[in-house]
């Protein structure tokens, strides 16, 4: 039985309000919530110490973006413990992830839910993003919580397939970061994010190479 069964209702309201099938994604969610919490009590993966403020703060907060996100390869960097990339991976069918950490901590964290919960469409990376040895190899990349958006590009953009997608979730829509791109990168969209029960502005910003210099 999960110790947070209770919490059950209110990520099933969360996900039927983000447009998502509840069975089996909800039972699945509290199992990586679960463990989030238990390790978290020794290793302190996330400052967030309240299962329910997780629920919404990183469960529902990583689900909202899951409409833009395409089946293919899509590698998380800076994932943590393993967010959006774990409940991506565990909400959208036909999406292979990497999930790219440098703090080994957090990637034994990965490693043990990607066991516990028989996720064979997730696989942990422990490395810096810039040292990932796979030019190309990914239709998309996200990133929340990580860096700008020029960080990202510089660490992650040779990893990019060409026409991939970044996929950056940011608070306030980041209108200095978008002016300070480097080269070679273009805004596809800026779209607005909705988070069940959370208040505040969040933004799912979509960036490929520029068109006009891939030409
Ligand atoms: C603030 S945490 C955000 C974690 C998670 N994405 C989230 O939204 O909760 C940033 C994480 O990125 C990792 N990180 C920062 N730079 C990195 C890099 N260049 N390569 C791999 N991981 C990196 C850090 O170790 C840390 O776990």
């Amino acid at each position: 039985m999960n110790p947070l069964q209770h919490l059950a209702p209110e990520l099933e309201a969360g996900l039927a309000a983000l447009g998502l099938p509840t069975q089996p994604l909800a039972g699945q969610l509290l199992d990586y919530l679960a463990l989030l919490d238990r390790w978290n009590k020794t290793y302190n993966l996330t400052a967030i110490r309240d299962p329910r403020e997780m629920l919404h703060k990183h469960l529902l907060d990583s689900l909202s973006m899951w409409r833009a996100v395409r089946p293919g390869r899509l590698a998380d960097l800076g994932t943590g413990p393993g967010l959006p990339g774990i409940p991506l991976a565990l909400a959208v069918p036909g999406l292979e992830v990497t999930l790219v950490e440098s703090n080994g901590k957090k990637c034994r964290f990965m490693r043990e839910v990607v066991r516990k919960l028989g996720l064979a469409n997730a696989r942990v990376l422990e490395s810096r993003a810039e040292a990932v040895d796979e030019p190309g190899a990914y239709d998309q990349l996200t990133a929340r919580a990580m860096d700008t958006l020029a960080g990202i590009l510089e660490v992650g953009g040779h990893l990019l397939a060409p026409g991939g997608r970044l996929l950056a979730m940011k608070g306030l829509r980041p209108d200095a970061e978008i002016a300070a791109l480097p080269p070679g990168w273009a805004v596809e969209s800026v779209q607005p994010l909705s988070v069940p029960g959370l208040e505040g502005e969040r933004h799912l910003v979509t960036i490929t190479r520029d068109p006009a210099q891939a030409a």
